[in-house]
């Protein structure tokens, strides 16, 4: 059976089961080209349309003329050794062999893919949409067989953390808060923040994302968390932390509080601040068209952009990158990601992080890692590497994921770490020792 997917190709009904949406098809080729989710040297189909003229926000540095920034190439860092990295299983990060351009041809697959991300919708061959709504919920149906719910599941998660410490990892954009049009309005409910508040309390939690690490902290506000802003490349921790674990680095005072950094890209700074200023003059001629700063990552969003100048949006970013191998490109919802090209992400920020915590090679922990976007997949993978992990992918439709269980949306997020804590607080493990505790007594 063929069913008709608006704003994504068409696509065969599941074969043999396997519950993937025109997304995962079109991921999945995308992937399989692009590798790695990095964006290939991109063949560009000329499109001549027309372009809006207004001036995007900006958020970058912009004392510096466009020709002087074109011209400081000699400045550009090749490689970084990285500096801090003090635990003995880390290795330090190391440039990509293999940058943006190394394969040509995949700018149209890479567009794909991010129309793609807006869920599909089917139609019949009469233009109805309700039977598609169905269609729908039984692709999810049948996708959450393959990645249940983290809380039907709860019991599943609960039987791996038996006796182990757990170590919680959140990603924040759609995963702590809903996406939303305006990045500066991607606010985190009072719930929510009262939710990671409390789950702090009981287990050692880290903020992962791709904003900047300031901005992100601007969001959540807890200072007893641990944040790793820029996809990883930012890190700071609490010095000390009153559940007794400490995060290797250098020690610093961040708004009166002692706290301990972890930056690896740290000589990239510069670059990351010239190519956000040309990438900002660049595209400010395309309606809609926004530049985000996050210190050693810099995002160009496509979300409020006309799709027929994505194309052209794309072109113009593919161009400026031309001139800095030092630098990839990464895709996530509607946003393309340029950061250093280095051997460094999410994954590896976990992988730091329980280092530092002192969990190398431990088979005494339980990372819990929740997110929603394709950078989140890189955390995924790594939890899979580890003898235990509970990876959960946040998505209301079916995707190609390495995790293994999902939630919905945040809210549903919300609702598995309150359980999380009420299990801490209330489980098993808890109610033996209070029993126990009390027998003793007796
Ligand atoms: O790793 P994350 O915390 O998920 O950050 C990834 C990007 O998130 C933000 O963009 C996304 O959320 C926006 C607000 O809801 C939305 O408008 C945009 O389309 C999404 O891609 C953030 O603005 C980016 O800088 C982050 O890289």
């Amino acid at each position: 059976m063929i069913y008709k997917c608006e704003g994504a190709a068409s696509f065969d009904s599941f074969d043999q089961g396997d519950a993937e949406s025109a997304e995962v098809g079109l991921l999945r080729s995308s992937l399989s080209s692009l590798g790695e989710g990095m964006v290939g040297g991109m063949s560009l189909r000329p499109k001549r349309t027309a372009v809006c003229v207004e001036p995007a926000a900006s958020s970058c540095p912009s004392a510096l003329s466009l020709s002087s920034l074109l011209s400081t190439s000699a400045s550009k860092p090749t490689a970084t050794n990285g500096t801090l990295v003090s635990n003995r299983t880390m290795a330090a990060p190391v440039l990509k062999k293999h940058g943006p351009y190394a394969e040509k041809g995949h700018l149209m697959t890479w567009i794909d893919a991010m129309r793609a991300q807006s869920p599909p919708r089917f139609r019949t061959h009469h233009g109805e949409i309700s039977e598609g709504l169905d269609m729908e919920a039984v692709a999810y149906t049948s996708w959450l067989e393959r990645h249940p719910s983290a809380l039907s599941s709860f019991e599943r998660v609960a039987k791996l953390a038996k006796s182990k410490q757990i170590v919680v990892f959140l990603d924040y954009d759609g995963t702590l808060s809903p996406i939303v049009a305006n990045p500066d309005r991607a606010i985190m409910s009072d719930e929510m923040r009262a939710t990671v508040k409390e789950l702090a309390t009981c287990f050692p939690t880290a903020i992962i994302s791709g904003r900047a690490r300031a901005k992100v902290f601007e969001f959540v506000q807890l200072p007893e968390l641990y944040y790793a802003g820029s996809h990883g490349m930012d890190i700071m921790g609490p010095a000390k932390s009153s559940s007794g674990f400490k995060v290797n680095g250098t020690r610093g005072q961040e708004k009166g509080n002692e706290v301990v950094f972890f930056q690896p890209a740290s000589e990239y700074l510069p670059l990351m601040d010239t190519v956000c200023t040309i990438l900002n003059e660049s595209t400010k001629v395309i309606k809609g068209a926004r530049v985000e700063h996050n210190k050693y990552c810099v995002t160009v969003h496509f979300r409020n952009v006309k799709e027929e100048l994505w194309e052209i949006l794309a072109s113009k970013v593919q161009n400026i990158l031309k001139d800095y191998p030092s630098l990839s490109l990464t895709h996530g919802r509607k946003v393309l990601e340029v950061r250093p090209a280095i051997e460094w992400d999410k994954g590896k920020a976990v992988e730091y992080l329980l280092n530092s915590l002192g969990f190398a090679d431990s088979s005494d922990v339980l990372p819990v890692y929740i997110g929603d976007d394709r950078t989140d997949e890189d955390a995924f993978k790594l939890l899979n590497g580890l003898e235990h992990g509970c990876s959960i992918l946040v998505s209301s439709v079916p995707k190609s994921t390495k995790a293994t269980f999902s939630l919905r949306d945040p809210l549903e997020v919300q609702e598995f770490l309150r359980r999380l804590v009420h299990w801490k607080k209330w489980g098993p493990e808890k109610r033996n020792s209070f029993h126990n505790a009390r027998h003793f007594i007796n």
